[in-house]
């Protein structure tokens, strides 16, 4: 029998591709969006409500139409530097939304969710690489909203039965490999998207945010995570709860880091022209080392990167990038 997923913030980055990955795996596919950072381009795996989540009448009517197995719940602001200066604004959309949305579920009786949380809600790592019984102390209110909302997935379960699986990703990265759809923040702040856009266009330098960390070149170190191997594990992580329930968390990253000096010279190379290039000083709460250990999303889920090798990061964001419909968005 056809399963069906309800994709929050599906016309979203993260949230598309896994519309995708679910329509390819059989799946029906609903996505709920309020387009306040998402594309209506970028659904084209089934029907888009366009509401927000915090809107309790729609969001449960949905739930109650389309009785999914399952919500996958992306929608999220997830900009760091805003919410430093905006938390309120963090804590309404992410947080209370995401208790609104538990609501709407356990008034349609759907008790499945996938959850987009962040290697953010660790902070400033103790060890790499990161397993997840590492503590958590996020250093800006996004991770602490995320954090808040894996405690509530906690709570929920004990008290409700809400089963649940947390997904703690690193870096997401890449583009789909067919080029359909891609990564298009409004305004981008991601390092790879602002590097090609560099690499293109010699008048928008990209600056590197930091040359003097602990680390071999100086510059910070991260673990990137190809889109579509994190879409492979919202796949397994759905299967999964549909098959034990429970309350869950993984960490989905590759365990290799990538300096951000390491990433220029990769965008050089697949792109056939250099960044152009200035040093700046670090941007505030950046950590200078996040590398996950994904042993645990291994073990229990079977789950591996296997798109995740920069060099194919790269060249898909850059297929992306000729894309219509990106550059349509860039000449916004
Ligand atoms: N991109 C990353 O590297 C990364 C890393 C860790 C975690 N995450 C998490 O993954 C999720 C997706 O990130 P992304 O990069 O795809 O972001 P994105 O901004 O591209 O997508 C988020 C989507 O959610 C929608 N949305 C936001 N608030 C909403 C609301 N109240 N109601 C309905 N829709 C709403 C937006 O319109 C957008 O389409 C987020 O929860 C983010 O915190 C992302
Ligand atoms: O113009 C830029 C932009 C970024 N960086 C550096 O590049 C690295 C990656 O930065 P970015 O692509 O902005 O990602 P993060 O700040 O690491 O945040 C992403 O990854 C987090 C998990 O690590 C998620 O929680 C966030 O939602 C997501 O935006 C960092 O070291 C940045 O300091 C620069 O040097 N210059």
């Amino acid at each position: 029998m056809t399963k069906t997923v309800l994709v929050t913030g599906g016309a979203g980055y993260v949230g598309s591709h896994c519309c995708k990955a679910f329509a390819s795996a059989g799946w029906a596919v609903i996505t709920v969006d309020n387009l306040s950072r998402g594309w209506r381009d970028s659904v084209r795996w089934g029907p888009l409500i366009e509401c927000d989540i915090r809107d309790g009448t729609r969001v449960r009517g949905a739930l109650e139409m389309y009785k999914p197995d399952l919500v996958a719940h992306f929608a999220a602001l997830a900009y760091v530097g805003e919410s430093v200066t905006d938390p309120a604004l963090y804590y309404a959309n992410n947080t209370a939304g995401t208790l609104a949305l538990l609501e709407s579920m356990r008034a349609a009786g759907c008790d499945r969710i996938l959850f987009s949380s962040t290697c953010a809600s660790y902070g400033v790592p103790q060890h790499v690489p990161i397993d997840e019984g590492h503590p958590q102390l996020p250093i800006n209110p996004y991770g602490w909203t995320k954090m808040i909302i894996e405690r509530m997935l906690e709570h929920y379960g004990r008290a409700y039965g809400m089963a649940s699986v947390s997904l703690r990703y690193f870096n997401a990265a890449g583009c789909d490999p067919d080029g359909e759809i891609g990564e298009c923040h409004e305004p981008e702040t991601h390092a790879i998207p602002l590097m090609i856009e560099a690499a293109r266009s010699p008048d928008r330098p990209f600056t590197v945010f930091g040359t003097d960390f602990p680390t071999l070149d100086g510059s910070a170190i991260r673990d990137y995570i190809h889109v579509k191997d994190l879409a492979q594990a919202h796949l397994l992580a759905g299967e999964m709860l549909i098959r034990q329930g429970g309350v869950h968390v993984f960490n989905l990253g590759t365990g290799v880091g990538t300096s951000v000096l390491e990433l220029v010279e990769a965008v050089a190379r697949i792109a056939g022209a250099a960044p152009a290039v200035l040093y700046g000083s670090r941007r505030e709460g950046d950590p200078p080392k996040l590398v996950a250990s994904f042993e645990k999303a291994a073990r229990e889920l079977g789950w591996h990167p296997t798109n995740s090798q920069i060099d194919f990061i790269v060249e898909t964001a850059l297929r992306w990038r000729d894309h219509p419909s990106a550059a349509r968005r860039s000449s916004h």
